[in-house]
């Protein structure tokens, strides 16, 4: 089992951790190998997985030296909401399997650190609680299901909410196969609920075959009829701006762009289709393309505050990070999430004042040797 009760204060072993390597071995501890193989897995041979951060590696930094940097300022905004850091938090399902507070414990560190937290659809917590406990800091997920009118009730409550952002994701009309997931069939434990994934009969039919069959049920709710043409349907559904997630290509950027969406780099973390382009690699294209129209964010691999650095100077406007967030749930709920983004936030500052930058405005492509 997992060991949801953990106290949100510090604990001794929380403090103990210097970067997010160390905060993930911790996590990883206090995890059973259902919800660890479901965290931490990707597709097939989990090549992309891997790849998002080798590439961050393969990139190489170019410092200038002789700045003034006694002042480092990482502050940005996006779409309007001011950030201290460019760090939000990618949409993940079940955070109940990490801790018991779930989805309120992310939206509460989210919100502390001055960051955005995206809530999946696939929550264990309804959106009303989260956006309580987010205080204005939060976007919402989309999965868009074959049932139009659930998906339009769900987009009215994260709307009203306070939702300030619709996040479309559309890498993932059937789920890419997560291989241990299959081998030791990946279940919901029977004490976590998925509300917002419709009505009680849906859901009591979603959790009762949860012992073996929650991927399978999970293919037949998505609808994977969707088009570019349909986006129209769903801006007639809100006024809240609209991102697509999981975009790779610039031929990709150029229609959400034209569709009046802005753009967010993913690959899932490795989890939809194995050998996809790594997340930093597809940026540059996307940037050139449509940055000057929209705006672009990235997650895939961001560990180290030179990530979060180095996707600036290829074109992002903020980056956002999935299981790093996890991790920091499972080993100290909110205190553990926090400290996940204090420490990313440590980083990018120091990060920049190394590249002798001031602040992210001059963070330009000039800065890495690609
Ligand atoms: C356990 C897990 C669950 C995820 N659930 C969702 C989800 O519900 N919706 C979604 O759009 N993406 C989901 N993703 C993908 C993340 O939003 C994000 O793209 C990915 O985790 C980024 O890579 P990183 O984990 O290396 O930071 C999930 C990823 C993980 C690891
Ligand atoms: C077993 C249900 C899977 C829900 C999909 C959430 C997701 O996007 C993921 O990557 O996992």
């Amino acid at each position: 089992m997992t060991t949801p009760n953990l106290p949100d204060a510090e604990t001794p072993e929380l403090e103990g951790t210097v970067n997010l390597a160390d905060i993930e071995t911790l996590g990883r501890s206090r995890l059973d190998r259902n919800a660890l193989e479901y965290y931490a897995s990707g597709a097939n041979d989990e090549l992309t997985l891997r790849e998002n951060r080798a590439a961050f590696a393969r990139l190489k930094l170019r410092p200038r030296v002789l700045v003034d940097v006694s002042n480092v300022d990482a502050r940005t905004e996006v779409l309007g909401l001011p950030l201290r850091s460019p760090v939000g938090i990618a949409p993940t399902a079940f955070h109940g399997l990490a801790h018991l507070d779930a989805e309120v414990a992310t939206a509460r560190a989210a919100a502390s650190a001055g960051s955005v937290m995206t809530l999946s659809t696939l929550s264990n917590t309804p959106i009303e609680e989260v956006a309580a406990a987010a205080g204005g800091r939060f976007w919402f997920q989309l999965y868009l299901y074959t049932d139009r009118a659930l998906s339009a009730e769900i987009v009215r409550r994260a709307e009203a909410a306070g939702a300030r952002a619709l996040v479309l994701t559309v890498d993932a009309p059937f789920l890419g196969r997560r291989e241990a997931n299959e081998r030791h069939r990946f279940a919901l434990p029977p004490h976590l609920r998925v509300p917002n994934a419709g009505s009680r009969e849906r859901l009591a039919q979603m959790e009762s075959e949860s012992g073996s069959q929650l991927v399978n049920y999970f293919q037949g709710l998505i609808d994977k009829t969707f088009t570019w043409a349909d986006l129209a349907w769903l801006r007639g559904q809100t006024s809240l701006p609209i991102v697509l997630k999981g975009i790779l290509t610039a031929e990709d950027a150029r229609l959400a762009a034209e569709h009046g969406c802005h753009v967010w780099v993913s690959n899932h973390g490795g989890r939809q289709l194995d050998t996809a382009v790594s997340s930093i690699e597809a940026l540059p294209e996307i940037a050139d393309e449509v940055g000057g129209e929209v705006e672009v964010y990235l997650d895939g691999g961001v560990t180290r505050g030179t990530d979060v650095v180095k996707a600036l100077a290829l074109g992002a406007r903020a980056v956002f990070v999935g299981r790093p967030a996890l991790w920091g749930l499972a080993a100290g709920g909110e205190a553990g999430v926090r400290r996940t983004l204090d420490l990313l936030h440590d980083e990018v500052r120091l990060a920049l004042a190394l590249c002798g930058k001031q602040n992210v405005g001059q963070v330009g492509r000039e800065l890495v040797r690609l």
